[in-house]
């Protein structure tokens, strides 16, 4: 293996939002072209594993204080041939083996048991990784460790690229709970530190040879974003690149997805948006004569959660259109959409909760997806509706204004606000009604989104000429 990546999601063992999904798809783009790519994440007591088989691959046990784990890594059977990559999960009894991915108090004790067998796991292979490539805070401490911790001294060379999809969440842990980590010479605790507070996401940043964001514009708007590690990534910068994420264009290809209700290419647009558009229609009891306009996301602030009701109920007000949200996250907004459903019967809907297949028809069924973000590392939805052919209306914020060009300027083929506010949304939202009753125009634009190219072929090759320039 040249690559190893390490991440708490992995599309389709374990999803719960954009972190699956690119690690899912990167290390299989990567194998294609010819990096030979690995990905190890926790084992979850969930679906994917009831419907696994695996291969034992290593066994250690694992020390949190005075609390020892039995730890197995295991390879999951023809992983290599289903997904494009080898899979690698590690099952900690009693810790780490549970049906959720986060949410549990013992968060911390779970992801540094984990990050450990990762580094113990390695520790034994014959040949090392080129690379180690860590994704997101739970993966955060491997740099320090790598560097820092006697037990793992032999793989100090090992190169570590840190990915940061969301620099929100930061992992941070009182000292207390220093004694969790490896031994390692005091004198360097300050690379753990953050704010009194032991934060994984700044000893990441800190530790590892080159950290990546989600796309070029989230890069540069870090050291302003009011993280809490702003001064951090100003001083850091010259070890940051931007790489776009990409999306994987074998599960996102409304030609042969078998979850939605009619495939379709760009030349069958029409028909086979209509199709879909009538399905979810069905679904939902809308009307499918009149714009359907969607959010997917997990609702939470960075996405505009708070506001999402307010901005359907004006943008609903003011428009002859259908509104449909699939979600879950905070329940004041999930409550407040649900309420929604009574004031606008037959014209908007809310599903709360996690849906796969859901989502891929309301990809291919809807006409407009919002994506009122805050904030945003990247956003893969808005790539993935543009692969449906479903125009975006967005915020101009991260990976959006990288990635959606606004129909008021040359090329344009999207729709574009500055503000996450009502007004401002659903102003944006008017503006779409008006494009789809401009038909021609509609239908064209609707055509050239289809064919732009977002796959990972090119953001694959950045990483992989990364990964080269710090493995000599
Ligand atoms: N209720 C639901 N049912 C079904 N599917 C649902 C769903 N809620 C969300 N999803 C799916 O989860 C994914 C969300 O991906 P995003 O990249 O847009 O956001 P997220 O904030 O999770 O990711 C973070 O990491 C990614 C990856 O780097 C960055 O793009 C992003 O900006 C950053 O915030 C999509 O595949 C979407 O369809």
């Amino acid at each position: 293996m040249k690559v190893i990546h390490v991440s708490a999601e992995c599309y389709p063992a374990a999803k719960v939002g954009g972190l699956a999904d690119v690690v899912g798809a990167l290390p299989k783009y990567q194998t294609n072209l010819d990096y030979e790519s690995a990905v190890i994440m926790p084992y979850y007591n969930n679906k994917y594993a009831k419907n696994s088989k695996y291969i034992t691959d290593f066994k250690c046990n694992v020390d949190l204080a005075e609390n020892s784990f039995k730890a197995v890594v295991y390879k999951v059977e023809n992983s290599f041939e289903d997904l494009g990559f080898h899979l690698y999960q590690v099952k900690i009894k009693d810790l780490l083996d549970r049906e959720n991915v986060y949410g549990y108090q013992d968060d911390t004790e779970r992801f540094i048991a984990f990050q450990k067998v990762v580094l113990d796991w390695i520790l034994q292979f014959i040949k090392a990784p080129e690379v180690i490539h860590c994704h997101d805070h739970h993966t955060g401490l491997i740099p320090f460790m790598l560097t820092q911790c006697i037990k793992y001294k032999s793989m100090r060379g090992i190169p570590t690229v840190f990915t940061i999809h969301n620099a929100e969440y930061q992992g941070e842990f009182p000292f207390e709970k220093l004694s969790y980590l490896p031994e390692y010479d005091l004198e360097y605790s300050g690379l753990l530190e953050w704010d009194y507070a032991i934060n994984p996401m700044a000893a990441a940043i800190k530790a590892c040879w080159r950290y990546t964001t989600v796309s070029p514009n989230y890069m540069n708007e870090l050291p302003y974003a009011s993280t809490g590690l702003d001064w951090l990534f100003d001083t850091e910068r010259e070890k940051s690149v931007g790489i776009l994420n990409g999306i994987d264009a074998d599960v996102w290809n409304s030609s042969t997805d078998p979850m939605i209700a009619k495939n379709y290419s760009v030349n069958t647009v029409e028909a086979g948006k209509k199709a879909n558009k009538l399905a979810l229609c069905e679904k939902f009891g809308l009307n499918p004569d009149k714009p359907l306009v969607a959010f997917i996301g997990r609702l939470v602030y960075q996405k505009g959660a708070d506001i999402m009701a307010g901005i359907f109920d004006r943008a609903l007000d003011a428009n002859d259109i259908n509104g449909l949200v699939l979600g879950s996250g905070d329940p004041h907004a999930e409550f407040l959409l649900n309420e929604l459903k009574e004031k606008y019967p037959g014209r908007y809907n809310t599903f709360i909760g996690y849906d796969e297949e859901l989502s891929h028809l309301i990809y291919a069924g809807a006409d407009f997806l919002i994506m009122p973000s805050r904030f945003e590392p990247c956003g893969l939805n808005q790539l993935y509706a543009l692969r449906y052919g479903t125009i975006p209306v967005v915020r101009t914020t991260g990976g959006l204004k990288d990635t959606v060009k606004d129909i008021g300027e040359k090329g344009g083929f999207g729709i574009r606000h500055e503000h996450v506010t009502v007004d401002d949304v659903a102003l944006a939202i008017t503006r779409a009604n008006k494009l789809y009753n401009d038909t021609d125009e509609f239908k064209r634009i609707r055509k050239e989104i289809m064919k732009i190219d977002n796959s990972w072929e090119n953001s694959a090759k950045e990483y992989i000429e990364l990964y080269n320039l710090i493995a000599k």
